[in-house]
């Protein structure tokens, strides 16, 4: 496909999305649709797409509508390309630009185009937490997020992984933020067809999220209850860093876990699936990854940020108080309880452990937040115990 044909593509398949597609079911179904294009071209197209979704309130600004064509407009002039070298309406490319365009093309480009990528709803919060930071994650969460894996080290040292990816053509250097955890470079994007991903020795994880199950002492022995174990990255993670603990993931849905048993085999590490509601009780440490906004991964799910409405943070702050609680019942004496989210903002983070600790018999004893400016994505942990 030309370059051309792809934006056109682009331009189809943000419009299904605009309808209320979600974008992966549009990119599919785009897909099934238009056999001929391949792997590269869907990659690019699909590139195409999720630019034009991060930075959907700033290209609508730019290209000066919410369609398609409109975005993929404002994304051609954030990257300086000139539209109407692509919009030539030869074939398959899109139609060339009407004098409606051109008038928005030629207005000057609009300010604080940053901003206009957060639903306006969250600016306060976000810049109020985010504080001298705001401008700096701002920017970051327009971009795409970078690859990063998580070294099994229970199955490979750190220089070993990077040896065996180099063997597949992935470029992998250590990140500072955590001690297992790769950035990828060239290649990124064949990390799961590549040997050292398939033989487990390494795993796709976030560096955010690597740094904060790193914050968590684990000994031996220890019974340890992932209570939203979902698909299964902290189980996992958990696992290789203590391989001598017992492991018990649960979700209340187990067809979030259906993985789990596979990617455990794969990275060699045992992990009991308890079944739903039934997680037992007793546990040295009880890890709560809860159900959030997302608001720190938008980077990879940037239509979530535009769906998420002030209504949905209420039920999910309400969910998380909810089962904080339920997870604290099931921790031994003189246990721990840890909660975790992939979120950006203080009423999910800091604002729900104080609010946990302050109705509770749980004092926080640690907690940290990271964002894009250490490299990785937003994401929360903080530790309870018990007060005396
Ligand atoms: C953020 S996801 C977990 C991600 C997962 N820990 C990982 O690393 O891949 C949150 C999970 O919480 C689960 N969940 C929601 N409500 C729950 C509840 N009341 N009890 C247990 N799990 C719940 C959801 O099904 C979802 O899989």
């Amino acid at each position: 496909m030309t370059p051309a044909a792809r934006i056109s593509a682009a331009i189809e398949i943000l419009d299904r999305i605009g309808t209320g597609d979600p974008a992966e079911k549009a990119l599919t179904n785009w897909a099934r649709a238009h056999r001929f294009a391949g792997s590269k071209d869907r990659a690019a197209i699909r590139d195409h797409v999720f630019d034009a979704l991060r930075c959907r309130g700033s290209f609508a600004a730019l290209g000066g509508g919410q369609g398609g064509r409109a975005l993929i407009l404002g994304l051609l002039r954030a990257q300086s390309c000139d539209p109407a070298t692509i919009f030539t309406g030869e074939r398959f490319a899109p139609e060339p630009l009407s004098e409606e365009e051109r008038a928005v093309l030629a207005q000057p480009v609009p300010p604080d185009l940053a901003r206009r990528d957060w639903p306006d709803w969250l600016i306060a919060p976000l810049s109020e937490r985010l504080g001298a930071d705001f401008d700096t994650v701002s920017e970051a969460m327009r971009a795409r997020a970078p690859v990063f894996v998580r070294v099994n080290v229970a199955r490979a040292t750190r220089d070993a992984a990077i040896a065996a990816l180099a063997e597949d053509g992935i470029d992998a250097v250590p990140h500072p933020l955590s001690t297992t955890a790769l950035q990828l470079g060239d290649g990124a994007r064949r990390i799961q067809q590549s040997r050292a991903y398939q033989d487990g020795c390494v795993e796709l994880q976030d560096v955010s999220s690597q740094a904060a199950v790193g914050t968590i002492e684990l000994a031996p022995g220890m019974q340890v209850l992932d209570y939203c174990a979902g698909g299964g990255g902290k189980s996992l993670a958990l696992a290789a860093a203590c391989p001598d603990c017992e492991i018990h993931a649960h979700d209340i849905d187990p067809a979030r876990m259906r993985d789990l048993p596979l990617r455990a085999e794969r990275a060699g590490a045992r992990i009991a699936i308890c079944a739903p509601g039934t997680p037992g009780a007793g546990y040295d440490l009880v890890l709560v990854d809860a159900p959030c906004s997302g608001s720190g991964t938008w980077r990879r799910t940037p239509e979530a940020k535009w769906r998420l409405t002030p209504e949905r943070l209420d039920d999910l702050v309400a969910l998380q108080g909810r089962i904080l609680e339920e997870a604290s019942a099931l921790v031994a004496q003189g246990g721990r309880l840890v909660y975790m989210t992939c979120s950006l903002l203080a009423v999910e983070n800091e604002a729900q452990a104080a609010l946990f600790a302050a109705r509770t018999g749980w004092k926080l004893t640690f907690q940290r937040a990271y964002s894009p400016v250490t490299g990785g994505d937003g994401f929360f942990v903080a530790q309870f115990e018990r007060k005396a």
